[in-house]
């Protein structure tokens, strides 16, 4: 490579990769290498996974790609002006207080997070831009807009369920997307989801409750994620649907959101942010 193409790509937003081993982490990795606007410039794996110390390219079975796969999380992050966090909730907690001391941007798609580790990450995100979202791709974001505008436009005696299909690796439920979906469907009806939540059913439940949202959960196979939003009364049902068939869609989403966070100042931000939907 010549200086002039060295200095070019230099220029170009640093972006570390946690959870460089795992089905989205190999995703971003692709993505961030084939790309001509951001530059990878650490991958992260957890301590003892036997990829630590390979070149990342290799490792992902192709060409070199000039990256050791690294557990150190303090040195990877200092050289990074984003990070782009698909892990776990333990993990991504971890990576927030490094963000915050690097003013790099992190991007979180984690899911399954408890209240109390959102308001860890809201502390961090005083010293950072931090931009979280449960689904990164463009279309759910759209279709968290529509649940919002249909909610809104029907009445109680309208029920509200939320259904979604992931693959059987999948860890949490409901899906951080189905949250969003729900969040939107009862801010669409003027309520908190925390007040409106029914939680998966069984046995002798007892006749729905009206006005409530309810989840439900299905795992198998490979399915990338399903998500259906069902409007069901009387007589009729209207369903709103994402069908998700391949994770370039979320690593994609996520890629845009480091590089729109570099001129953002520290403070909480969603794709909606990102795609110019709020
Ligand atoms: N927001 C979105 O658009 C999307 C979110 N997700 C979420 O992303 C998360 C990861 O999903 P997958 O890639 O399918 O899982 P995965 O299990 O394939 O990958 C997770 C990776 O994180 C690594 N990891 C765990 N702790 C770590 C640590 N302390 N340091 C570095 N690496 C660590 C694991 O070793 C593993 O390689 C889940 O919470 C999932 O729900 C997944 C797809 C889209
Ligand atoms: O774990 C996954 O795979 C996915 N997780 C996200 C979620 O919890 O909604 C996004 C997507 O559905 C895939």
């Amino acid at each position: 490579m010549s200086d002039v193409e060295q200095t070019a790509t230099g220029d170009l937003p640093g972006i570390v990769v946690t959870g460089a081993s795992g089905r989205m982490g190999q995703m971003l990795i692709r993505l961030i290498l084939e790309s001509d606007q951001a530059r990878l410039v650490g991958a992260l794996e957890r301590t003892g996974h036997d990829w630590i110390g390979r070149d990342i390219g290799e490792a992902m079975g192709g060409q070199p790609a000039g990256v050791q796969v690294t557990d150190d999380a303090v040195s990877a992050i200092a050289r990074a002006q984003a990070v782009i966090d698909f892990t776990a909730p333990a993990a991504t907690l971890g990576f927030a207080e490094l963000t915050a001391q690097a003013r790099a941007v992190h991007v979180i798609g984690t899911t399954g997070f408890e209240d109390a580790d959102l308001a860890q990450l809201a502390a961090a995100g005083r010293h950072a831009p931090i931009i979280r979202a449960g689904n990164m791709s463009l279309g759910v974001n759209l279709l968290v807009g529509l649940t919002r505008k249909v909610a809104a436009a029907l009445g109680e005696d309208w029920d509200i369920e939320v259904v979604e299909a992931h693959h059987r690796h999948k860890v949490d439920a409901p899906s951080g997307t189905a949250l969003m979906l729900g969040e939107a469907a009862a801010e669409g009806r003027g309520a908190a989801l925390a007040d409106l939540r029914t939680p998966a059913r069984e046995g002798i439940t007892g006749a729905r409750e009206a006005g409530t949202i309810g989840f439900s959960a299905i795992r198998g196979g490979d399915v990338v994620g399903e998500h259906d939003v069902i409007f069901a009364t009387e007589g009729e049902r209207v369903v709103l649907r994402h069908l998700a068939t391949d994770r370039a869609i979320f690593a994609r989403g996520a890629i845009r959101a480091a590089l729109w966070g570099q001129d953002k100042g520290p403070g909480e931000y969603d794709m909606a942010d990102v795609l110019g939907l709020n």
